[in-house]
């Protein structure tokens, strides 16, 4: 069997990108079944083959045992792997070369430092022989300027490092980016407006605005977003950026793949990266759909 853990912090997008993946497999003939692992979702659009929520819920928790809603998130997770019956039961219900995306919470310290996510998936290969890889989310606005990108890779690579699986971050709704810049070159333009200007101009330079953007954090210029960073922070902390960036540049740890749901061709070129991630063509014969040649 084959997974995706989907993981990411409070709506970057997780719930979202496995109904677009699952959507995406009906179409190339991949069936990818959804198991929904968040305790506390209140929604989301695909089927899943299973929902944590039928064995336990963050509210009733709260409720039994008092505790708040970050110790009552850590309590289900921690009970998912004491009772592993219900684990048990889905694996069972699977067929050898399955296909799964597990929907995880949004609290962030379950994939950095908390054990329980980590023992999870140990197990999950261990015991139940299940290919793992983690695709991890960050909404494209989270690194909208250079101090943002370094805390937000650091929070990926953290999360890399500690599960100790194959890795994919994804800079997820790239098209708010693009709306954002639109909006912005659509305003430089009213402002300047000259007779020359034509709206296709306009629009080819938000264009390009968005390539230069969507480059700057795809393909890192190290040194040039460390030295933006002069004036908005003291120069230690200027020096630690320094020495983050050089090691996320020496060890090229952490690349990003834009994506969002409203490009096919992204959610597509993400199933691939995964896919190839699990080896999972090596693995077994690609079904064709019947309506595509
Ligand atoms: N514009 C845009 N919005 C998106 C995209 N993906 C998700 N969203 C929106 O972002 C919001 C959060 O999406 P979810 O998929 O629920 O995010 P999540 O990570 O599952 O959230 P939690 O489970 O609460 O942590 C929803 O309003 C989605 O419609 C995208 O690619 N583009
Ligand atoms: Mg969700």
């Amino acid at each position: 069997m084959f997974a995706q853990l989907v993981m990411g912090p409070a709506g970057s997008g997780k719930s979202t990108y496995c109904y677009a993946v699952q959507q995406h497999g009906q179409v190339v003939g991949q069936t990818v079944h959804v198991v929904n692992l968040d305790p506390a979702a209140e929604r989301f659009e695909y089927a899943p083959v299973a929902d944590i929520r039928e064995l336990v819920t963050v509210s009733d928790v709260a409720e039994e045992l008092n505790l708040g809603p970050n110790g009552s998130l850590i309590y289900c997770m921690e009970y998912l792997l004491e009772d592993q019956e219900w684990l048990e039961q889905i694996i069972s219900d699977m067929a050898e070369d399955d296909y799964l995306l597990f929907d995880m919470p949004g609290q962030v310290e379950l994939y950095t430092h908390f054990e329980c996510i980590r023992q999870f998936v140990y197990l999950i290969q261990h015991q139940y022989q299940v290919r793992v890889c983690g695709v991890f989310l960050l909404d494209a606005q989270f690194l909208a300027d250079a101090a943002k990108f370094f805390a937000g890779s650091l929070t990926a690579m953290a999360a890399m490092l500690h599960l100790g699986v194959p890795h994919l971050n994804v800079l997820s709704k790239v098209d708010l980016l693009h709306r954002q810049t639109t909006e912005q070159y659509h305003s430089l333009g009213t402002r300047f407006e000259t007779p020359s200007r034509t709206e296709e101009a306009t629009a080819a330079e938000s264009e390009q605005a968005l390539d230069d953007l969507l480059e700057r954090f795809l393909n890192p210029d190290i040194p040039s977003l460390v030295a933006e960073l002069e004036g908005q922070m003291d120069a230690r902390y200027r020096a630690l950026h320094e020495r983050i960036g050089a090691l996320l540049e020496e060890y090229s740890i952490v690349q990003f793949f834009p994506y969002s749901v409203a490009d096919e061709d992204s959610v597509g070129e993400l199933l691939l990266q995964a896919n190839l991630l699990l080896q999972y063509d090596d693995e077994r014969d690609v079904r064709v759909h019947p309506e595509l040649d």
